[in-house]
C-alpha cells in the first residue's frame, strides 16, 4: 500500500547534535498526525526533514510513493508545491512588503499556473475558502491579525494544490481567542479536500481535540 507519507529511519545531525535519531512514521490521506514532545526533541528538524528543507543524513521519506532523499534539487521542483509548510510565526512566513493577493497569487506565478483572466478569481476563492473578505487581499502583513495572517499563509499554501501540510505549532503564536476558528478552518479544508497534516504541537489539550493519531518524541526518538 502507498501512503501519502512513509518516513523511515530519519536522521538528522546538527554537527555533532543528533536532532533526529531514527523516527519512523506513516501518514494517510486525509489523517492528522500529531507529533508531540518536549522543546527541543527534534520535532521541528523532523519537520524539515520530512520537506526535504533539511536533508537529512541518514533513512528515506517517501511522498506518494517516491522517495525523495535520493532526488536532486531539480527532480525534487515539481514535487515540493504538494508538500507545504504552515509555520508557527504567521508574520514570518509572508514578506512584509507584498499585498496579501500577491502573496497568494505567487505560487501560481512561479508554477506557470496564472493567467491574467483565471489568476485573480482563483486568488480571490482562496482568501474566501480561508474566511478573508476580497477587500483583504489590498492589505501588506502587518495590516492582518495573526489569525487573519495564518489564514492568508494557509490561503498561499493552498495555492499550489498540496496533498501534505506540515503544520509546524500552526497556532500556538496566537491569541487563544483565535486558535479556535483556524484549526476549525484546518478541520474543514481537511475534509474538503483529503489533505494528510502532519501536525507539530505542544499542547495537548488541542493535539487530543484536532489529532487522528498522536506520537510523543523525546530526544530525538518516537517513544511508543
Ligand atoms: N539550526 C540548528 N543548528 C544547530 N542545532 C540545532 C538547529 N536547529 C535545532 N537544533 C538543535 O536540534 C535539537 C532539536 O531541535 P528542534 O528545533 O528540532 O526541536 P523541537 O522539538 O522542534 O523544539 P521546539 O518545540 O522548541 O521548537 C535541539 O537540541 C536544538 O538545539
Amino acid at each position: 500500500m502507498t501512503h501519502l507519507l512513509d518516513v523511515r529511519d530519519l536522521v538528522v545531525h546538527y554537527g555533532t547534535v543528533t536532532a533526529v535519531d531514527g523516527v519512523s512514521l506513516t501518514l494517510e490521506p486525509g489523517e492528522t498526525l500529531a507529533l508531540d514532545g518536549p522543546s527541543g526533541c527534534g520535532k521541528s528538524t523532523t519537520a524539515l526533514a520530512v520537506l526535504q528543507l533539511r536533508r537529512p543524513d541518514a533513512g528515506e521519506v517517501r511522498f506518494e510513493g517516491v522517495e525523495l532523499t535520493s532526488l536532486t534539487e531539480r527532480e525534487l521542483r515539481p514535487l515540493r508545491p504538494r508538500m507545504q509548510p504552515v509555520f508557527q510565526d504567521p508574520y514570518g512566513s509572508l514578506n512584509p512588503r507584498h499585498r496579501i493577493r500577491d502573496a497568494v497569487a505567487e505560487p501560481l506565478k512561479v508554477q506557470g499556473r496564472w493567467t491574467e483572466a483565471d489568476g485573480p478569481t482563483r486568488v480571490a476563492e482562496l482568501l474566501d475558502r480561508v474566511g478573508l473578505a476580497p477587500s483583504y487581499g489590498a492589505r501588506r502583513p502587518h495590516e492582518l491579525s495573526g489569525g487573519q495572517c495564518q489564514r492568508a499563509g494557509i490561503a498561499r499554501a493552498l495555492a499550489s494544490d498540496p496533498r501534505l501540510l506540515v503544520l509546524d505549532e500552526p497556532v500556538s503564536a496566537l491569541d487563544p481567542s483565535v486558535r479556535a476558528g483556524v484549526l476549525n478552518l484546518l478541520a474543514d479544508l481537511q475534509d474538503d479536500l483529503g489533505l494528510g497534516y502532519l501536525f507539530i504541537c505542544h499542547d495537548r489539550a488541542v493535539v487530543r481535540h484536532f489529532a487522528d493519531r498522536v506520537v510523543e518524541m523525546r530526544d530525538g526518538r518516537l517513544v511508543t
